[in-house]
């Protein structure tokens, strides 16, 4: 099935005189993987709150899998997979039951112990979730995110807690769901992880859509300059340009052999998104 998962235009949310939510419009299409990154209260759990039906909006529409999520029903919520920023809360059975018990809420639940087993707990499967490590129980909270088969799927902080290994997994299993035609919402403050998941990063900050791009060329981050670093006559020299290729073949006529302590370095996500966030004059003690 081919469209559009999520369609939401002049989105707003005041609480008192705050407003959370300030005007948002962003249409995901299906099979997407579709970042939110922005610093602590900029509106990102509450804009995803309220497509997932969770919270009453104040203004604005919304859209998702073609129904205002304000009104819509079981039907359209067996539809959607959520993994909560806090831990599920889940029956005192060992994980495998807890994991059966989920699947009986929905018509087309995965088989448990393939998803079990999907998520890494194969080893854990007759353990009790207390039991659990950390990283371990946030797997859990995945299984019981995808039990339902969701056509949408939003991840609310997933990795937190995560070994690297384990979270190298976890983007592995996300991307396979991805590529089943699963949309998915993800909300990070990982750089790297929006950089290895997302088709779109949506930055947020102050309630308003800063910007939303490509990982590889938010905030003009694919055309921004390269600097390059080289040591000479011992001295660090570096020089910033558009064109690095042109002048590391400079240096390389310049010098006989390598080039001395020679680096090409351009913006990475997290640079280019630190600035966005400080343009947009959000205090340095809500910042990421
Ligand atoms: N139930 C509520 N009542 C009043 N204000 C709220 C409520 N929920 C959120 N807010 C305010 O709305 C703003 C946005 O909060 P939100 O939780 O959406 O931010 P966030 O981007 O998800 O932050 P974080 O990264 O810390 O999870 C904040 O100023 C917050 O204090």
């Amino acid at each position: 099935m081919s469209g559009t998962v999520i369609e939401v235009e002049g989105l707003t949310k005041r609480y008192g005189d705050n407003d959370a939510v300030a005007g948002i419009d962003l249409s995901v299409p299906r099979g997407e993987v579709f970042s939110f990154l922005g610093p602590n209260g900029a509106g990102k759990t509450t804009t995803v709150e309220i497509l997932e039906g969770f919270r009453t909006r104040t203004g604005g529409s919304a859209r998702v899998l073609g129904r205002d999520p304000g009104t819509a029903g079981a039907d359209w919520r067996a539809r959607i997979g959520i993994v909560w920023q806090k831990e599920t809360m889940v029956p005192k059975l060992p994980v495998r039951d807890v994991v059966r018990h989920f699947a009986g809420y929905y018509p087309l639940a995965h088989d448990p112990d393939e998803v079990v087993e999907m998520v890494g707990l194969a080893e854990k499967a007759k353990a009790m979730p207390d039991s659990l490590s950390g990283g371990q129980r946030r797997r859990l909270d995945v299984a019981l995110g995808i039990i339902g088969r969701p056509e949408l799927l939003f991840l609310d902080e997933p990795t937190t807690g995560f070994d690297p290994r384990a979270r190298r997994e976890f983007w592995e299993l996300i991307q396979g769901l991805a590529r089943e035609g699963t949309t998915i919402v993800l909300t990070t403050h990982y750089l790297e992880e929006a950089e290895f998941l997302a088709d779109r990063v949506c930055v947020i900050a102050a309630g308003r859509i800063r910007a939303l791009d490509t990982p590889a060329s938010l905030g003009g981050r694919a055309s921004a300059q390269a600097t390059v670093a080289w040591s000479e006559e011992g001295e660090r020299r570096e020089v910033r340009t558009e064109e690095p290729t042109r002048t590391v073949a400079e240096l390389s006529a310049r010098f006989p052999g390598e080039i001395p302590e020679l680096s090409v370095h351009r913006p990475t996500l997290e640079e280019i998104y630190l600035g966005m966030i400080e343009d947009a004059h959000v205090p340095e003690e809500t910042a990421v």
